[in-house]
């Protein structure tokens, strides 16, 4: 069936297929989708144990099953009194006190009141971290600029390439810069060879009593940090229950905190709580993350499609796809199901975009008349930060109408008649109507969010990761390790000494061994 008939046939389908919550509108009208099918897609949800599921995770059991932990990003919003158990303890009052230490230290860092060796204030805030202790904070600094107000430049170093830290600290003054070494385990090479490069960097320049002035860690590792040498005082501790990719609600956050004030922080965090609300007791029909959850499974599963677009029209939100591709190809890019069983059906997909209308004049041709079928999630943003002109309306009519192409399609027919009008008969016309029809058909969401601020936010990045959550369970993975990360982790540790140590390296397979005995001799090293 074609959706084109689909929307003929009902005209009530926008309203079927589309829920608001609080400042934002999803609609997933323009899937393959019926009444039945919806039906039956929550009747799945039900059969795979969602509901216990959904309880399960906020109730701090140990769904992490291979990491025997709990997972609780949630508790770190929780802006409700309610407690939350871990091991019989509640973990609220520390989550609380943590958040309290971030207040007054983002405060001294906006303010000018924290001051540098030399007794200066901060003008440069460096984070360094990778993976979830950079994508989520660079992502939401990214989306929340207009919020920043007259607090210092945030920078973020993540990759262990020195060209990374050494472009952001080309025009850096020492005695006004403060780092911010971000790391779950404080044992991540790229973070901790980055951590030590700045270290060396101000201790030239201010000797090492500078270190506990320009240096606080985030981190759940209390002796890695201390001997690294950064003060405890300057630590902001997390729990083993966060996991990196969901981390960016926690002391993992404290670049956002100041980059845009603890207030908007803490809005942030209502908004994801919100969501959390929502996701954790609407019923699965009226469920935003559970209903996106579902025709993500419907694409993936039943249609075979194995991408997804995310193409948020918001300059603001550039790396939110970037973020999503951590927040969910690490957590549902799973082969096994909880109990070690091989899956025989597709999981996470292949999630990849750039903001609007840049990706229009690059992939979309694909996504329009390539032989797959490439579901996307368009993000609108009804009101901009900056409603200059003309700018905003163009830009939100690329939005809908892009929606609406994938959709409708071109017929044959249609491409003939522009053709027609456009003064073109006989074989050169029939020639090019094959080229210009397009077959419509594809499946995406459209989100309208209001205003994009810090509650919206919060709120988007939680629907996300309920989604994420959602499918996790239907499929039976478990979205909460990332062992898949390893083994490259390992073999480079052993790769590591052999580029340093003289004479030809044979102990891999010949391609290997070719590759690092020619980067060898490129590196001025024997080879031989
Ligand atoms: O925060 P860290 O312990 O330094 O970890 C940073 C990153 O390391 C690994 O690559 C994990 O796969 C990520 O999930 C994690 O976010």
């Amino acid at each position: 069936m074609h959706m084109r008939t689909l929307f003929e046939e009902d005209p009530q389908r926008f309203g079927f297929f589309s829920r608001r919550h609080g400042p934002m509108l999803l609609d997933f009208s323009k899937n393959r989708i019926t009444r039945e099918t919806l039906h039956l897609l929550v009747g799945l949800a039900r059969a795979r144990g969602l509901d216990a599921a959904r309880a399960a995770m906020f109730n701090g059991e140990h769904i992490n099953v291979t990491e025997g932990r709990a997972v609780l990003h949630t508790a770190l919003r929780n802006r409700s009194d309610r407690p939350v158990m871990v091991k019989g303890k509640d973990v609220m009052p520390e989550v609380r006190a943590v958040l309290e230490r971030m207040r007054r230290f983002s405060d001294a860092v906006r303010s000018g009141d924290w001051t540098g060796a030399n007794g200066t204030p901060i003008r440069d805030v460096v984070n360094i971290g990778i993976g979830g202790s950079d994508l989520g904070p660079v992502m939401v600094c990214e989306a929340l600029k207009p919020f920043a107000g007259k607090g210092p430049a945030v920078h973020f170093v993540s990759n262990v390439d020195a060209t990374h830290i050494t472009e952001t600290l080309k025009n850096l003054d020492p005695a006004t810069t403060l780092f911010l070494v971000a790391s779950k385990t404080f044992t991540t090479q790229e973070t901790l060879t980055n951590a030590h490069t700045a270290r060396a960097w101000l201790v030239e320049e201010l000797g090492e009593q500078a270190v506990s002035l320009h240096f606080a860690a985030l981190s759940t590792n209390a002796d890695a940090v201390s001997q690294f040498g950064i003060d405890l005082e300057n630590m902001f501790p997390f729990w083993d229950w966060v996991g990196g990719r969901y981390s960016l609600w926690s002391a993992i956050g404290l670049s956002i905190a100041v980059a845009i004030g603890f207030e908007n922080f803490e809005t942030l965090l209502d908004g994801a709580h919100d969501m959390d609300e929502h996701y954790r007791t609407e019923p699965l029909e009226e469920n935003l993350p559970v209903l996106k959850a579902l025709v993500g499974i419907w694409n993936q599963n039943f249609l075979g499609a194995r991408a997804l677009a995310v193409l948020p029209y918001d300059q603001y939100l550039h790396r939110l796809p970037a973020y999503l591709q951590q927040a969910d190809m690490e957590s549902n890019g799973k082969s096994v199901t909880l109990d070690g069983m091989p899956v025989d059906y597709a999981t996470g997909p292949l999630l990849f975009g750039e903001p609007g209308t840049n990706g229009q004049h690059s992939f979309y041709q694909l996504l329009h008349q390539g032989p797959e079928t490439i579901p996307a999630d368009f993000i609108a943003i009804a009101q901009s930060h900056n409603e200059s002109g003309e700018h905003h309306d163009i830009l939100l009519s690329n939005v809908l109408a892009q929606a609406e192409a994938l959709m409708r399609g071109k017929t044959a027919e249609e491409a003939r008649g522009e053709l027609v009008a456009q003064g073109l008969e006989g074989e050169a016309l029939e020639a090019l109507v094959p080229h210009k029809v397009f077959p419509g058909n594809r499946p995406s969401n459209t989100l309208v969010i209001e205003r994009l601020d810090p509650r919206a936010l919060g709120m988007l990045i939680a629907l996300y990761e309920h989604v994420i959550h959602a499918q996790g369970v239907i499929w039976g993975v478990n979205s909460y390790d990332q062992w898949g990360v390893e083994l490259g982790k390992q073999l480079a540790k052993k790769i590591l000494p052999e580029l340093t140590a003289p004479g030809a390296v044979a102990a891999h397979d010949c391609s290997t061994n070719g590759l690092i005995n020619h980067c060898k001799t490129l590196r001025g090293r024997t080879a031989e």
